[in-house]
């Protein structure tokens, strides 16, 4: 009888052990499978709310936790002393609001930047829409390298300055393209924000049955002056039509750090808007990228699409937790 009862035991518990092993390994092969890179933007991004959500290492109102960064960066950063890390402002840092004057990060977001700015380990540049000088007073951290108007404008934190030239004609036209879209469109919640070297036309108050009239009316009077119209978060952005971009910008400022080598370094970025796709593009293959966009089947280069502005919290807060331990 107890000889039966060992047999018995011990079948049960070799049975329970296949199980779990058996449940592990489909566990660690849906992580491969869902944390595996993408080359195309039309493939379906990687993301950790809904795919790994039957793995239950997501928590929180947001579905995303600072662990889950463990899987997105912890053997990609590993044991590196110096590495960087690029961010785009607006959909990123801070939530979009209805206004560009009411962005602001949360206290805990900005300090956290801070800390790993301050770390010696992090070299951090932030790279917006927003002309230089705002982005700079909406974050307000020094040890930045702030680059604002999609990277035309690149301020180093001793004062020096990068400004990407554009043609005498193009910067004639530009107060005249801003003065005839203020005249005919600035109207009914539309208004035009004047960053000197580009413009946004923003929509965000607009009732959205004029939208489509207004962003086509838009993109024609911003190109008819030689100027490229993109379709941005409620907003058309003008900009000029020069071989230039965030991504370029990014090239630049990783390279007046890092020298040659720039290409050798870990660099981590995170961006929500069509713009931030250059950087994406430019650190694919050694860099680490995210597309911050709670759509499912957003276009993106990006290495994995996270769902919110608090996802890049978690993200920092990994970050933090890495270099100031
Ligand atoms: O590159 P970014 O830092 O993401 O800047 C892109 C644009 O951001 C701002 O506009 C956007 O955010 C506003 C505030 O949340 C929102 O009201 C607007 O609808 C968004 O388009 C900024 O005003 C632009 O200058 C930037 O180009």
């Amino acid at each position: 009888m107890t000889k039966h009862n060992n047999t018995t035991s011990r079948a049960a518990r070799s049975l329970m052990i296949s199980v779990f092993l058996l449940s592990c390994l489909i566990v660690s092969s849906n992580c491969q499978v869902e944390l595996s890179q993408t080359t195309n933007a039309s493939t379906k991004m990687p993301v950790a709310d809904e795919d790994l959500s039957h793995l239950k290492v997501v928590s929180g109102g947001d579905k995303m936790s600072l662990e889950d960064f463990d899987q997105y960066l912890g053997s990609y950063i590993g044991d590196e002393r110096e590495f960087a890390l690029v961010l785009d402002f607006d959909g990123t840092l801070a939530e979009l609001t209805s206004h560009p004057n009411l962005s602001a990060m949360t206290p805990e977001m900005k300090e956290t930047l801070e800390n790993i700015a301050n770390s010696g380990r992090v070299f951090v540049t932030i790279i917006s829409g927003r002309d230089v000088h705002g982005v700079k007073e909406k974050v307000g951290i020094k040890n930045i390298v702030y680059s604002g108007n999609h990277g035309l404008e690149v301020l180093y934190p001793d004062g020096r300055r990068h400004n990407q030239g554009i043609s005498k004609e193009l910067s004639d036209n530009f107060g005249k393209m801003v003065e005839q879209l203020t005249n005919e469109l600035a109207h009914d919640g539309a208004w035009v924000e004047n960053k000197k070297v580009s413009l946004t036309f923003h929509i965000r108050q607009v009732d959205p049955k004029l939208v489509p009239q207004m962003e086509a009316r838009a993109a024609q009077i911003i190109e008819s002056y030689g100027y490229r119209a993109n379709k941005a978060h409620a907003a058309i952005e003008g900009k000029p039509p020069i071989h230039w971009n965030k991504g370029l910008a990014a090239e630049l400022i990783l390279k007046s750090n890092f020298d040659r080598n720039w290409e050798t370094r870990k660099v981590i970025f995170a961006g929500d808007d069509t713009t931030d796709e250059d950087v994406m593009i430019v650190i694919k293959g050694f860099g680490r990228s995210f597309r911050v966009s709670n759509d499912a089947n957003v276009q993106t280069n990006a290495d994995f699409r996270i769902p919110s502005v608090k996802s890049v919290f978690y993200m920092l807060k990994w970050i933090e937790q890495k270099v100031c331990a």
